[in-house]
């Protein structure tokens, strides 16, 4: 048997544009199985665009995407197929308020016959207490601060049981005080091997989690590496940049 680890995500020379707008330039990067790869760079580089091409919710222009051995950059592959195995968390938290907690995690895996009702609760369970949320299950997703929303969107994604998680600055609309809370649940993520990509801006967590650091400039990646390549010597002029203006701040 081969010992050769799988690739999970494949982006040979992919191009994005926006009209005049070239958002991504020539992209190419392959993810392992088990990877943590975390993306970083300035604003409008084009790391959301990037990361939402991986389950089809932008297109590229041009280039190949392979997700899990699927090509998702053709308009006739199944992406509902290729999406049940990709957790993504946003911004934003995109839960339904007006649901509970558990109703939130259970409703994708039982109305896409994943699980029944019964499968789904006690699985919803147990992720609830994964994100330490066990005390949550029966209240309304509005009564929750956004630290908790992030962890019931994070047990919603894993309800699935997907293959690769990605996340899209995760903590960016988060009060301080709760950001740690949501950086330790994707920790234990990472230590239990799932592959995932996450755009975010704390260095800190980039350098204790990532495998690998890939910087986004001008919508190419200008530089990866790992942690200790990317901060503590990076070799790229406009990282060198980004880097002293993060540190700054
Ligand atoms: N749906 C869209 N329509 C038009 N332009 C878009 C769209 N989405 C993104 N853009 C543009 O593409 C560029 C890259 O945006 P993107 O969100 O990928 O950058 P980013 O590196 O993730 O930035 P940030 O860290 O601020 O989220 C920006 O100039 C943005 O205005």
């Amino acid at each position: 048997m081969s010992e050769e680890k799988q690739v999970k995500v494949h982006v040979d020379k992919v191009n994005k544009s926006y009209g005049d707008n070239h958002v991504l330039r020539d992209i190419s990067l392959d993810v392992m199985a088990n990877e943590v790869v975390v993306m970083i760079g300035p604003s409008g580089s084009g790391k959301s665009t990037f990361l939402r091409m991986l389950n089809q919710l932008e297109m590229p222009n041009s280039g190949l995407v392979e997700v899990d051995g699927y090509d998702i950059s053709d308009p006739k592959t199944d992406i509902n197929k290729v999406r049940e195995n990709i957790g993504m968390v946003f911004q934003n938290f995109n839960l339904f308020n007006n649901y509970t907690v558990l109703q939130n995690i259970t409703l994708a895996p039982v109305q896409l016959g994943k699980m029944t009702k019964e499968e789904a609760d006690k699985r919803g369970k147990e992720l609830l207490a994964t994100v330490g949320l066990s005390d949550k299950a029966d209240k309304s997703v509005n009564s929750l601060s956004g630290g908790q929303k992030q962890r019931v969107a994070i047990a919603r994604a894993l309800a699935m049981d997907p293959d690769i998680m990605l996340f899209d600055e995760p903590t960016s609309a988060l009060d301080p005080e709760m950001v740690g809370d949501v950086l330790d649940v994707m920790k234990d993520l990472a230590k239990s091997g799932m592959t995932m990509i996450i755009v975010t801006h704390e260095m800190g967590f980039a350098k204790q989690v990532a495998d690998r650091v890939v910087f986004f400039e001008s919508g190419k990646i200008q530089e990866s590496g790992t942690p200790e390549e990317v901060f503590n010597a990076p070799k790229n002029e406009r990282l060198q940049t980004f880097l002293s203006k993060v540190m700054q701040a």
